[in-house]
C-alpha cells in the first residue's frame, strides 16, 4: 500500500507521542509547547546524554529509536544537515514528517526545503508547516499574528493530524494547499514588514529632497548672499522644519488614495470592481503612511519643545537684556516675542496631548501591523 493512500486517524490527542529531531532552539521551544499540552514528547538527537536543557519530561534517543514511538516527527533540523535522514528511510516509511525549516536567502535552492525532505525520504508523507512561527512566540504563548500557522502538504489526512496538534496547542491553522506551495512559505520568514517599505521610501525621499531645500535656502544662501554662518541650526532648528513639512506630506498621501477610489468608484458606477495595481497597493499601505505622519509629528512637537531651552535662544535673549541695560532703555514690549515663546511651548504642549491620545487609540492596530513576530524567526 502506498503511503499516501493509508488512512490514517487523527491523533487522539491528550495519549500521543510525538517526536523532535533536534534539541535546539525551536524543538525545545516545541517540545515544551507540546508538553504542556499534554503530549508525550520525545526527542531524537545525535547524542542523547547531553540533554540537560531539554524540558522536564521529555525522553531523548538516538533518531532510529525515536522515530519508532511516535507517528508524527518534526524535523527541527537545519536544511544543510538533512541527508543523515536518508539512511532513516526504513525506519520513517508512512510517518508524518513536519519540514519547519526556513532559509537564509530567497531562491537558496532549486527546490524548497520540504520537497527536498520528501525526495530524501520519499515514504514518508511530508507536511510543511510551522516555519511562520518563532521558537521565541512558541514559548511566549504567541499573540495576534503570532497564532496562525500556514499548513501545505499532499497527503490530506497527514495534514490534519498536523492541523490537531496545532489546535491543540492553540494556535490556528491555514491550510494553503499542496507541497508545491511550500517555496512560499518557505519565503514568507523573509519578507521583513512588506507593507512598511514603500511608506519607508517615500518618507525618506520626502525627508531628503526637503531638507536640502531648506538647507539651500537657510545656510547656503545666507553664506553666499550675506556671509552669514548658520550652519548651527542644521541639526534642530532645520530639522524642526523638514519634520513638518514630511508629517504633512505624509498624511495627505494618507487620505489622497481614499478620495481618488471614492472618485473611481462614482466614475464606474459601481464599487465591485478591481481597482488599478497601484491604487490597491497605495490604498493597503494606509495604515503605515499615517503612522508615519504620526511619527515625523512627533518628532517636530519634541523638537519644538526643545528650541526655548536651546543655548543660542538663551544667547539672543541675554543679548538682548544686556543691550537693554547698557543703553538704558526699559524693555520695549515686542508682542512678536512674546508671542513667539509662548506659541512654541503651547503648540508643543498640545501636540504632545494629541500625540498621546492618538498613540493611545491606535496603539492596538499598531501592534497587529507591525508583526512581531517577524523579528526573530528567520534561520
Ligand atoms: N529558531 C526559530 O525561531 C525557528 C527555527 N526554524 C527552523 O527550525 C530548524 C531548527 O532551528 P533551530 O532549532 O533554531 O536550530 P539550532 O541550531 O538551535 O538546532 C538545530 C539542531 O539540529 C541538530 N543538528 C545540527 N546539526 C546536525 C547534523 N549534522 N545532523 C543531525 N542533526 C543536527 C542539533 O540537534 P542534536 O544535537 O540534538 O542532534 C541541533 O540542536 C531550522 O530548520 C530552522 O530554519 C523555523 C522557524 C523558527
Ligand atoms: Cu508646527
Amino acid at each position: 500500500m502506498k503511503p499516501d493512500t493509508m488512512t490514517m486517524t487523527a491523533l487522539d490527542s491528550k495519549q500521543d507521542t510525538v517526536c523532535i529531531f533536534g534539541t535546539g532552539d525551536f524543538g525545545r521551544s516545541l517540545g515544551l509547547r507540546l508538553l504542556h499540552a499534554g503530549y508525550n514528547v520525545v526527542y531524537g538527537s545525535r547524542n542523547p546524554k547531553n540533554s540537560a536543557l531539554l524540558p522536564k519530561g521529555a525522553k531523548v534517543m538516538p533518531h532510529e529509536e525515536a522515530s519508532r514511538t511516535a507517528r508524527v516527527i518534526f524535523v527541527a533540523i537545519h536544511r544543510e544537515n538533512y541527508d543523515f535522514l536518508a539512511s532513516l528511510s526504513p525506519a520513517l516509511e508512512g510517518k508524518v514528517l513536519v519540514d519547519i525549516s526556513n532559509n537564509l536567502k530567497k531562491h537558496q535552492y532549486t527546490e524548497s526545503n520540504a520537497e527536498y525532505l520528501s525526495m530524501l525520504v520519499p515514504g514518508a508523507l511530508v507536511v510543511k508547516a510551522f516555519n511562520t512561527i518563532s521558537a521565541w512566540s512558541l514559548q511566549s504563548g504567541g499573540l495576534d499574528a503570532n497564532r496562525q500557522v500556514l499548513i501545505c502538504g499532499n497527503h490530506v489526512d497527514a495534514k490534519q493530524v498536523v492541523v490537531d496538534i496545532a489546535h491543540s496547542l492553540g494556535l490556528n491553522a491555514v491550510d494553503r494547499g499542496s507541497l508545491r506551495v511550500a517555496s512560499e512559505l518557505e519565503d514568507l520568514p523573509l519578507q521583513l514588514f512588506p507593507l512598511w517599505r514603500l511608506p519607508l521610501r517615500i518618507s525618506a525621499g520626502l525627508l531628503g529632497a526637503f531638507f536640502l531645500y531648506v538647507l539651500i535656502r537657510d545656510v547656503v544662501y545666507a553664506r553666499v548672499v550675506d556671509n552669514k554662518d548658520n550652519s548651527f541650526r542644521i541639526m534642530v532648528s532645520l530639522a524642526n522644519k523638514v519634520f513638518p513639512m514630511v508629517a504633512l506630506v505624509m498624511l495627505a498621501l494618507c487620505y489622497l488614495p481614499g478620495i481618488i477610489a471614492a472618485f473611481l468608484q462614482l466614475y464606474n458606477g459601481t464599487k465591485y470592481r478591481r481597482f488599478p495595481d497601484w491604487l490597491d497597493h497605495w490604498m493597503l499601505c494606509r495604515k503605515q503612511l499615517g503612522l508615519l505622519a504620526l511619527a515625523f509629528a512627533f518628532l517636530h512637537v519634541l523638537y519644538t519643545l526643545v528650541i526655548p531651552i536651546r543655548y543660542f535662544v538663551f544667547y539672543k535673549r541675554a543679548n538682548i537684556y544686556i543691550s537693554l541695560i547698557k543703553e538704558n532703555k526699559t524693555y520695549e514690549f515686542k508682542e512678536m516675542w512674546a508671542w513667539r515663546s509662548d506659541a512654541y511651548l503651547s503648540t508643543g504642549m498640545l501636540g504632545f496631548a494629541l500625540f498621546v491620545l492618538l498613540g493611545i487609540t491606535s496603539l492596538p492596530s499598531v501592534s497587529n501591523s507591525l508583526n512581531w513576530r517577524e523579528f526573530r524567526f528567520i534561520q
